[in-house]
């Protein structure tokens, strides 16, 4: 029978390699449009060595399978390096079963608009403290987002008093995340694409990945576990705040399976939140070098709107849409992940094509978001065409579909633009002078890796005036002046 049926087009393969040797190390997504451009944006075949992909790079057949027939489109391709390092249970990586639905549930209570709401002003007071620490040492303005994105992420999972001062956890969770996109690198690890692999000790010979496997486990160990304790402890000491963990810990009252879930749904926020914003932000911070007139536009909008005495925040968002826009563009000209794994579970036709059980799809979201015929000139940095009426909002797509959309889009998006708003309303972000005195560009170019960054690149982060300089003192002094806790939340 599945001889009979049709399968899509691709481009021609080899016998065993298949089409390995034309795909490139780094912009996959880039040649894989190309290639749709060719063979079909709705599926198309792109042939790996023991693995068949489906590639589809049209919106519509995303929101079709994804959605539509998400009962059967949302599952995850299995990693077994991610697996053995220990990541076995974390929700990214989940395939569609009891478990996932459970951490999804609880995920979708702890990061509820009511929730997500109740977070703003812990998140204001850390943007407020971010751009003091940003003003001491500019050079380093990569590693303030990714402390601020870090200690927002721990504070809202775990809540209790001194988190985000542990400096050892902070370090430790920084770690886990580094582990976590190294071992989830379709494509990297041998033992991905043959399992079995799995299974030979680690003192053998070129068996590295086992060592990579065991120096892992102990540090995601610990990241799960030990600020999941704490919090209990605190739970039962009657000093908890209201954090994600504590509130359904609380609500709850989980037997042990749903205390593991909770406890992975919050390690989850800290690997879902820390690099996703700090690239984002770094892609932001690049386009403001690039493109000061889009800046400027920004800044008089922030100046019309909020005026000079105090800093814009979260909840000034619907008043100020050239800066909403901003964000839109960010996310739309470059997304920090540009391609979405899943796998069907059961054989299914689209289209008049077969989709056997177990196909590993591949969704060029990128592709999406790069389309000419929606976006003209995509790879143009233009926040106006999103002022435009009729234009697909990007955060439809940057986010995800379905059954596994990011569940933490509200949080995303409300960091994101409450730290890009108090940016530009403080400081202008300008190009770095080389020895001659002359301006130096960015290129745009992008890091290879998990999540999509920036290579890196300098700026000059110079306060606007005497006023916006006091307002980042004032700002910083307020928020150290406030107790360091997040408010419980009522739905
Ligand atoms: C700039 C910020 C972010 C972007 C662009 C982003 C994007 C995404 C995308 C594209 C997915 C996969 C969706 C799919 O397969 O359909 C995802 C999954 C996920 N995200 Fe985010 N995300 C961001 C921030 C966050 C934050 C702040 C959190 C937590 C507070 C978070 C938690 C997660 C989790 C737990 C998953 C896995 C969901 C699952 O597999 O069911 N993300 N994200």
């Amino acid at each position: 029978r599945r001889r009979n049926m049709h399968v899509p087009p691709g481009p021609k393969a080899l016998p065993l390699l298949g089409n390995v040797l034309d795909i490139p190390k780094k912009d996959v997504h880039v040649t894989f449009r190309d290639w749709a451009n060719i063979y079909g944006k709705d599926l198309m075949k792109v042939e790996m060595p023991g693995e068949t992909l489906y590639v589809i790079s049209n919106k519509k057949v995303m929101v079709d399978l994804f959605e539509a027939r998400s009962a059967i489109y949302s599952s995850k391709p299995t990693m077994t390096m991610a697996d053995s390092s220990g990541f076995k249970n974390s929700i990214p990586l989940l395939p569609y079963n009891a478990r996932l639905k459970t951490s999804r549930r609880l995920l979708k209570q702890g990061l509820s608009p009511a929730a997500v709401r109740s977070y703003f002003p812990y998140i204001n007071n850390r943007t407020a403290l971010f751009l003091e620490a940003l003003l001491k040492d500019p050079d380093d303005f990569v590693r303030h987002f990714t402390r601020t994105a870090a200690h927002t992420a721990l504070k809202i999972a775990y809540g209790y008093e001194g988190v985000t001062e542990d400096h050892h956890l902070l370090h430790t969770a920084i770690e886990t995340m580094e582990i976590f996109a190294t071992v989830v690198n379709p494509g990297r690890w041998l033992v991905d694409t043959l399992p079995i692999l799995d299974r030979i000790p680690v003192s053998f010979p070129f068996a590295n990945f086992k060592r990579v496997q065991e120096e892992s486990r102990p540090v995601v160990f610990e990241t799960v576990s030990k600020p999941f304790e704490e919090v209990k402890k605190h739970l039962a000491e009657g000093t908890a705040d209201g954090s994600f963990s504590s509130y359904l810990l609380q609500s709850e009252k989980p037997d042990p399976e749903t205390e593991d879930c909770i406890r992975w749904a919050a390690t989850s926020i800290f690997l879902g939140q820390s690099d996703t914003t700090t690239a984002t932000l770094s892609w932001f911070t690049h386009a403001m070098v690039k493109f000061p007139e889009v800046q400027k536009k920004a800044q008089e909008e922030i100046g019309r709107v909020i005026g000079n005495d105090r800093l814009p925040e979260i909840q000034d968002r619907d008043s100020l849409p050239y800066v909403n826009a901003i964000m839109k563009e960010i996310f739309r000209w470059q997304p920090i992940i540009s391609m979405l794994p899943r796998s069907v579970v059961q054989d299914d036709k689209y289209n008049g094509y077969f989709v056997p059980a177990g196909t590993y799809l591949l969704a060029n979201i990128w592709a999406v978001l790069h389309d000419p015929e929606v976006y003209p000139e995509p790879e143009k940095f233009m926040p106006e065409r999103h002022l435009k009426e009729g234009v697909p909002n990007p955060l439809d797509v940057t986010f995800g579909f379905g059954r596994r959309v990011c569940p933490g889009m509200q949080v995303a998006q409300s960091q994101t633009f409450g730290t890009m708003a108090a940016m530009l309303a403080t400081l202008n972000l300008k190009p770095q002078k080389d020895e001659h005195g002359r301006d130096i560009i960015p290129e745009t170019r992008t890091v290879d890796g998990l999540i999509r960054f920036p290579v890196p690149f300098k700026c000059a982060f110079v306060p606007r005036s005497e006023a916006a300089l006091k307002l980042i003192e004032r700002g910083a002094e307020h928020a150290r002046s406030v107790p360091d806790r997040l408010e419980r939340w009522s739905d």
